[in-house]
């Protein structure tokens, strides 16, 4: 989809999302890139393009796609199609390369979280939108975790209070992004979990917001039983 939108009473600005897709999904084990796998007879990334489009705010999508899957028909929904890099961080600088010089504001989202609802692109552009430098969607985490040493010890309980599990979409100022991912590579660094976390490392704050159990991310073969079933819950209440 193209075009800015003007939403509310809010200035033109053009939000972007980048679809990382390029992932191998090895531990899924489908033998093939995760992306493509399918739920409810559709790939992962089609789900996820399809909830990136729809969000009232998101005015660009980029896809970041495996070697030999730049031209499938799943990648319909986005504008531009680029390469994948060896590692998550590279596909998502392959994508911010790729952005128009008007983006704004950029979204970075897993194909991995497929079922991720387009509100929740919504909430999290609405919280760069209103000021913040990064916004990352989390959910309280329901275990307690343990930090563990390398002979299997215990070495703390960390208070899960204060614990959070993120998700995507991330929402960050398109500058402060671009910053982060050009500090990192200064660093050397190559493999980051998220681009909240090369944020952290630029010393500037990331701020969280409600996460959705939808944006769950398919990872192992069970949690396509669970998109499956969310398909069908949906499909339900239509
Ligand atoms: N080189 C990479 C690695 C990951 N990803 C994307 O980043 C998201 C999160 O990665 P993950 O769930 O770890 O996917 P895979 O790397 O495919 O999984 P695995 O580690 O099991 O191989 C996925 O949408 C994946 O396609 C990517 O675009 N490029
Ligand atoms: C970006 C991410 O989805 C946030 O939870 C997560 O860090 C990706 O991790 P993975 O090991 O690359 O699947």
């Amino acid at each position: 989809m193209t075009g800015a939108r003007r939403t509310g009473h809010d200035p033109v600005v053009n939000v972007a999302c980048i679809v990382v897709a390029a992932g191998r999904g090895e531990r899924l084990g489908e033998g093939r890139p995760k992306a493509f796998v399918e739920v409810g007879g559709r790939p992962l990334v089609w789900h996820a393009l399809r909830a990136a489009s729809g969000a009232a705010r998101v005015t660009h999508v980029v896809v970041v796609a495996p070697d030999g899957f730049e031209g499938d028909p799943a990648l319909g929904g986005a504008v531009a199609v680029v390469p994948g890099g060896a590692t998550r961080q590279h596909s998502v600088a392959n994508g911010l390369a790729a952005l128009p010089g008007d983006t704004e504001v950029v979204l970075v989202h897993d194909a991995a979280r497929c079922l991720a609802p387009s509100q929740l692109f919504d909430a999290v552009a609405a919280g760069v939108l209103a000021g913040h430098d990064a916004v990352i969607p989390g959910l309280p985490v329901v275990d307690t975790l343990k930090v563990v040493d390398g002979a299997g010890r215990v070495t703390a309980t960390p208070d899960r209070t204060e614990l959070r599990a993120v998700q995507t979409p991330q929402g960050f100022r398109r500058t402060v992004l671009e910053r982060a991912h050009a500090a990192a590579v200064e660093r050397g660094d190559t493999d980051a979990p998220d681009d909240a976390a090369l944020v952290e490392r630029i010393g500037l704050p990331v701020h969280v917001v409600a996460g959705h159990s939808d944006a769950f991310k398919v990872t192992r073969p069970q949690d396509l039983l669970l998109a499956e079933t969310v398909l069908a819950r949906r499909a339900a209440a239509v």
